[in-house]
């Protein structure tokens, strides 16, 4: 059932479980599924369904990213953020425990991640072009946002033609995020008297740039690689039916 809703050709990493997993989804992901499990069994008890949270926990997280922090509220946006984004191992969780982990539900997860993802970024960009006024960091936050979505979008894209897509990369969506929003809950103590803390933003969206951009060619570089050897596989059984006939 763990495979349910993956593409054919991902359904083959079980040989390399761990070769391309960054490091939070390799290390923090069973600590928080052992610590949410209780919590997704508790809404499972109580009739909520996986998408309910999945849509519910979106919300939140746009509605904290879009409300907050355009207006330089970082502490209380990111509280708000952190609340909800944990929904997003909560969904999955239940849908495990319920045997019920489906194509539509792999893919609303993910396109609501986008949605989420898509809201944080836009939300700094917002901050940065109005009461933030800075320019340069307005454009780093719209390229944490346009790099995020493509890093996502090579794997999915790479695994839609069938291909394993085996190295994540440097940086995948749960260290951007934890990246960005510990340093915005971080930055956001500025505006209780913590001194010279504001600058902590600046740095991880910079941080979160320039690692998107590696992973970003990481996975390129793998899609080629594996597009290439999957060519070639297709070429040497192409002859070899040939030889046979
Ligand atoms: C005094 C200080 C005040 C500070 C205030 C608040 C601080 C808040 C600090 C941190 C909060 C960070 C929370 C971030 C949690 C992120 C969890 C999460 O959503 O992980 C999701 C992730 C991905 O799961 P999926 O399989 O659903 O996603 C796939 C993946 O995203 C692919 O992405 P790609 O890499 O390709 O871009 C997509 O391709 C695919 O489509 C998509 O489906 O899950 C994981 O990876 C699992 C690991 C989770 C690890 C969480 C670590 C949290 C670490 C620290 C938390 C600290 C909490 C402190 C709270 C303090 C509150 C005061
Ligand atoms: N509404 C949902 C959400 C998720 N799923 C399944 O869970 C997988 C994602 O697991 P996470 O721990 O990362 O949330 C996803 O691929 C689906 O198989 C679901 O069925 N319904
Ligand atoms: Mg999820
Ligand atoms: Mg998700």
């Amino acid at each position: 059932m763990a495979t349910m809703g993956q593409p054919v050709a991902s359904r083959g990493r079980a040989a390399t479980p761990t070769l391309g997993k960054a490091m939070l989804n390799k290390y923090a992901r069973a600590f928080f599924t052992r610590v949410l499990t209780p919590f997704a069994s508790f809404l499972i008890r109580r009739g909520v369904s996986p998408d309910t949270v999945t849509l519910l926990g979106t919300a939140g997280v746009v509605a904290g990213a879009l409300v907050f922090y355009p207006m330089g509220e970082f502490f209380w946006g990111t509280v708000v953020i952190t609340l909800f984004v944990f929904s997003d191992l909560v969904d999955g969780n239940m849908a495990r425990q319920l045997g019920r982990s489906s194509r539509w539900g792999a893919f609303l997860d993910s396109t609501l991640d986008r949605v989420a993802d898509s809201a944080v970024f836009g939300g700094l960009a917002l901050w940065y072009a109005g009461g933030g006024d800075d320019i340069a960091l307005c454009a780093v936050s719209i390229f944490c946002l346009a790099s995020g979505q493509v890093v996502s979008y090579t794997k999915a894209r790479g695994e839609s033609i069938g291909l394993p897509v085996a190295v994540n990369g440097l940086i995948e969506r749960a260290e951007r995020l934890v990246i960005s929003l510990v340093a915005c809950g971080l930055a956001g103590l500025h505006k209780f008297g913590v001194p010279g803390i504001q600058y902590l933003l600046p740095v991880a969206l910079w941080i979160v740039a320039v690692g998107s951009l590696v992973t970003l060619i990481q996975r390129v570089v793998t899609v080629r690689r594996e597009s290439a050897e999957a060519e070639a596989q297709a070429a040497a059984a192409e002859q070899e039916s040939g030889a046979a006939t």
